[in-house]
């Protein structure tokens, strides 16, 4: 803040005068995305605030807000407080913490910057996350007052498993320290002690003060034992991403297919690696079809050829298969293809990851149902690198990060994460709340799958079904239990046996005696019931029974699973809709009582939820119909069945 009086703080003044200029000058230089990441109160908003005002990209409404604000709430006495600059939420002044990403925009006569400023509370991992997914550097901020912190190190952490290669070890607050060398070098030596298994390309760390703006753009005096880059300076030799995608095999993922008329089909996308010309070989992936590329088009007409970064439009020479989600790549160099998968998952949701329920995976453009394995292991951030880092855990809770299996219901292509971020990045998306609740890494594709087949058979399900004469249905009961699943299923069962027709029971007690003697009654082991026992219906179904279920399957998710498995109309759900007091009173296995009494934990309807069907095709109510009531009520229902 020395020379504040004497410099005349502008914004750059060609934006008021002639914004089109503003951008041409800035239009060819290269953008550098990077982060910021330091815990509470190291003087994070102060320093970005201190580079946007350095590099002129404040406004003049703003810099008065500031100097009004600094004078009222500020924490910096009669200079100006450049947190408040950055600390935008009225929220976040109030709690003196940065609560969300926000990005900021500047630029100098290198290069132009985005920088996302992310918080440093434990519990807002996944606002790092957000803001390091596309990153180039991240330049992480210590206190030269209080060394590396757990903090520092979960960043540093959460930082190359995003596979961010660059980062830049600010030491703040140099001034409260005196310019103090050794204490500068023992925290540098520290923290590249911790991180030397990282695998960072580049560590740069500089002794900085962002009240002060020492080492910030302009090398300081009063460092004078320091010898390397202002923190400007390092931003500027970090290498840009689209530098390294340029060098990899040429990839573009298909966002949309152009079909203005029946002569014109051109495949439009973002190219996210390599270079593609007019005469290429490529290949469709996950189908592997070649074509040879006919043309690049774009807005401003035709490319001789195109590059990462470029959004264009491409069109093959042959009539290939290819759509929204499909990969093109270059024929001699294409991605993988795989359904089953190690991957890194970071958990960003309040509700606990479930293992075994299937969740949307979208990957590029592409959407997918995922199934989550157990994860192998817990990864401990707040000791990273050490021994004992790795945890085990059941599932993954807010802010959780692991390593786990997963499946996905086709095959999709893909590249490891640590080779590219466009094909090995994904979201995991909760079906029913159509909510964003996990990020996660592909590592590695398992072997295991790849040399299974479908066995293709001669006897189709429709054979079954026509030597049976009956059309194939899954009547699946669910209720609390006592409500009468078994009850009504075993009416149900015996009506239609006297019509002749071809019918399996498959009951809860039966089932969990045998094929799933192995599970409880934790969330994930009724998840892990009910999907075998739908793998199980299925089949029977395909040899052409009528297929009877009675089984609590409390959640929406894993009875939607089952639905979606079976061929449309074939899955009846019929709510056997008791209410709790009801199936309590009949008591018919003493189990409410003992749960009531605390000796039976997780049980349903008491500690345990059920979430009853928001649309099941039928409905019964055991308080007003009998049992044969309510099986007349479901044969009418489900009639005919030819
Ligand atoms: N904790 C707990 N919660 C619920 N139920 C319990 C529990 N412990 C044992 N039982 C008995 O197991 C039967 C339910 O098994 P299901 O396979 O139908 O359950 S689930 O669909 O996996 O939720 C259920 O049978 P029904 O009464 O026929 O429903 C119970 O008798
Ligand atoms: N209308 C009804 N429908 C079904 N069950 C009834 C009815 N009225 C009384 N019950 C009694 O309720 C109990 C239901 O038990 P059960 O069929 O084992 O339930 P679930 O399989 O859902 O746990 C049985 O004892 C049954 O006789």
């Amino acid at each position: 803040m020395a020379d504040a009086e004497d410099r005349t703080y502008r914004p750059d003044a060609l934006i008021a005068r002639d914004i089109d200029a503003y951008l041409e000058r800035h239009r060819d230089k290269g953008l550098l995305r990077f982060i910021t990441c330091g815990s509470v109160d190291d003087g994070k908003s102060t320093l970005i605030g201190r580079l946007l005002y350095d590099s002129r990209a404040v406004f003049e409404d703003q810099l008065g807000q500031l100097e009004s604000d600094s004078a009222r709430v500020g924490t910096q006495g009669q200079d100006l407080d450049f947190a408040l600059l950055v600390d935008g939420l009225s929220a976040e002044r109030e709690q003196g913490i940065t609560i969300d990403v926000a990005y900021r925009f500047f630029a100098n006569e290198k290069r132009k910057f985005i920088v996302a400023d992310t918080p440093g509370h434990e519990q807002y991992t996944r606002n790092m996350v957000t803001g390091a997914s596309t990153a180039d550097a991240a330049v992480l901020l210590v206190d030269a007052r209080k060394g590396v912190l757990v903090q520092t190190r979960r960043h540093a952490f959460l930082a190359q498993l995003l596979g961010i290669r660059h980062v830049i070890l600010a030491v703040n607050k140099m001034d409260l320290v005196d310019y103090d060398r050794a204490t500068f070098e023992a925290i540098r030596d520290d923290f590249a002690a911790f991180a030397k298994d990282f695998g960072f390309e580049g560590l740069t760390a500089i002794p900085i003060s962002g009240f002060r703006g020492d080492n910030v753009v302009e090398r300081s005096a009063a460092t004078d034992w320091y010898q390397g880059p202002s923190l400007v300076e390092a931003l500027e030799a970090v290498p840009l991403a689209g530098e390294d995608a340029q060098a990899r095999p040429f990839r573009m993922t298909v966002q949309w297919v152009n079909r203005p008329n029946q002569d014109f089909r051109g495949f439009a996308g973002l190219v996210s690696d390599g270079t593609v010309r007019p005469g290429d070989a490529v290949r469709v992936l996950p189908s592997g079809a070649q074509a040879t590329i006919e043309a690049i088009h774009t807005f401003d007409g035709p490319l001789e050829q195109a590059v990462a970064g470029q959004s264009v439009t491409l069109t093959l020479a042959e009539e290939v298969d290819c759509s929204r989600g499909d990969v093109i790549s270059a024929a001699d160099d294409p991605p993988q293809v795989a359904d089953q998968f190690e991957a890194s998952v970071v958990w960003m949701d309040q509700t606990a990851m479930k293992p075994g329920r299937g969740y949307w995976l979208k990957i590029g453009t592409r959407t997918v149902t995922a199934t989550l394995a157990a994860p192998k292991y817990e990864i401990d951030v707040n000791n990273p690198a050490g021994s004992g880092s790795r945890l085990a855990a059941k599932t993954l809770e807010l802010n959780g990060i692991g390593v786990l299996e997963l499946r996905t219901d086709r095959p999709i292509a893909f590249e490891p994460y640590a080779d590219s971020k466009a094909l090995g990045g994904f979201i995991l998306i909760d079906k029913e709340r159509d909510a964003t609740v996990a990020c996660g890494m592909l590592n590695f594709a398992l072997r295991r799958a790849q040399n299974v087949h479908w066995q293709p058979t001669d006897i189709a399900r429709e054979h079954h079904a026509a030597l049976k004469n009956q059309t194939p249905r899954v009547l699946w009961f669910t209720g609390l239990s006592g409500s009468g699943k078994s009850t009504i299923a075993n009416a149900v069962e015996k009506k239609l046996a006297l019509m002749n027709r071809h019918t399996f029971l498959l009951d809860g007690d039966n089932v969990r005696h045998g094929l799933n003697k192995d599970l409880g009654f934790t969330e994930a082991d009724r998840i892990e019931n009910i999907r075998r026992i739908g793998e199980v219906a299925k089949l029977m179904a395909d040899a052409g029974l009528i297929v009877l279920t009675a089984f609590i399957s409390p959640f929406r998710a894993e009875r939607k699973m089952v639905r979606d498995m079976l061929p449309e109309g074939e899955f009846v759900e019929i709510f056997v809709d008791t209410p709790l007091e009801v199936a309590e009173e009949r008591d018919v296995k003493g189990l409410y009582r003992k749960a009531r009494e605390g000796k039976l934990k997780n049980f349903t309807g008491i500690d345990s939820p059920y979430e009853p069907p928001e649309q099941p095709e039928i409905r019964v109510n055991t308080v007003d119909m009998s049992v044969d009531e309510a099986a007349d009520h479901i044969i009418a229902q489900i009639l005919p069945l030819k």
